[in-house]
């Protein structure tokens, strides 16, 4: 599996804008081409480590999450990443490999490779390679249930977990889930959506969830609420709550992305 990665550096003098942005109302469009290096932040006590944010609540609480491309250099990292033991964490590795430290002991993540961290969970993230390593940080404040235990860390692969096929799609459209959607004790999933060659969502999906979408292979054509916009590896979509979405997979290969989507919460009231 080939996972994309921000291209960094600077476009040079000759070339024209690589890539158009888009920020709307209902959603963002960041394409890889706007990913560069002036356009990234340092976090407190990370080293050797900086970080594309490309989400984050714009407005006040009405929005539930953030997520960073963190891109680690060889011998950096964090023996303090999160501040906030409210947050919960899911990262993804998209390139090279780190070492994570949490109350389980040590788990080394590859490429593809996948961390669920609790709010209040103690961890540690170090580059032990001569490489770089880059991996996607998803960070929300995590909504306890009544009467429901939060749920544990664990680590998997996108490897390691079957994609299932989506009903009557003869396995065009299909999800790698790292949580059971029945699991009550989540109140965000971040999973990976795959569809095969020509492969559709066949309606505009009108919901009250948010999402992130980073394309980590292939292409498609998206519906982003009135817009169909060309996507391709690297690019980053932010939808806020409502937006109409849909796509239609135009490669002749698999079109992949990381989706965030906050689930199984009442919806919030004023009062
Ligand atoms: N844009 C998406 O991939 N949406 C998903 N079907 C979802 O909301 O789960």
């Amino acid at each position: 599996m080939s996972y994309a990665l921000p291209p960094a550096g600077l476009p040079s003098q000759s070339d024209k804008l690589t890539g158009t942005s888009i920020f709307t109302e209902a959603y963002a469009f960041m394409p890889a081409g706007v990913m560069r290096d002036i356009v990234t932040s340092f976090i407190p006590h990370w080293q050797g480590s900086r970080a594309w944010i490309i989400a984050r609540p714009l407005s006040g609480f009405a929005e539930t999450f953030s997520q960073y491309i963190m891109e680690v250099a060889p011998g950096g990292g964090s023996d303090q990443p999160e501040s906030n033991p409210e947050a919960e964490a899911v990262l993804f590795v998209v390139e090279g490999q780190v070492e994570l430290r949490n109350s389980a002991g040590k788990h080394t993540l590859d490429e593809g490779g996948y961390a669920y961290l609790p709010a209040g969970e103690g961890w540690t993230l170090h580059n032990r390679t001569d490489k770089k390593a880059t991996f996607h940080w998803v960070r929300k404040r995590y909504e306890p249930a009544d009467g429901i235990a939060a749920p544990e860390a664990f680590v998997t692969s996108d490897a390691a977990v079957a994609p299932i096929a989506m009903p009557d799609t003869n396995g065009a459209w299909a999800t790698t889930r790292f949580v059971e959607p029945t699991d009550l004790r989540h109140d965000m999933h971040v999973n990976i959506v795959t569809f095969q060659p020509g492969g559709l969502i066949p309606f505009e999906e009108t919901h009250v969830m948010e999402h992130g979408l980073y394309v980590i292979e292939g292409t498609a054509e998206y519906l982003l609420n009135r817009d169909w916009v060309s996507v391709g590896p690297g690019d980053f979509m932010w939808l806020r709550a409502f937006c109409p979405q849909a796509c239609r997979a135009t490669g002749d290969g698999p079109f992949r992305y990381l989706l965030y989507k906050d689930v199984n919460r009442h919806a919030k009231l004023p009062w």
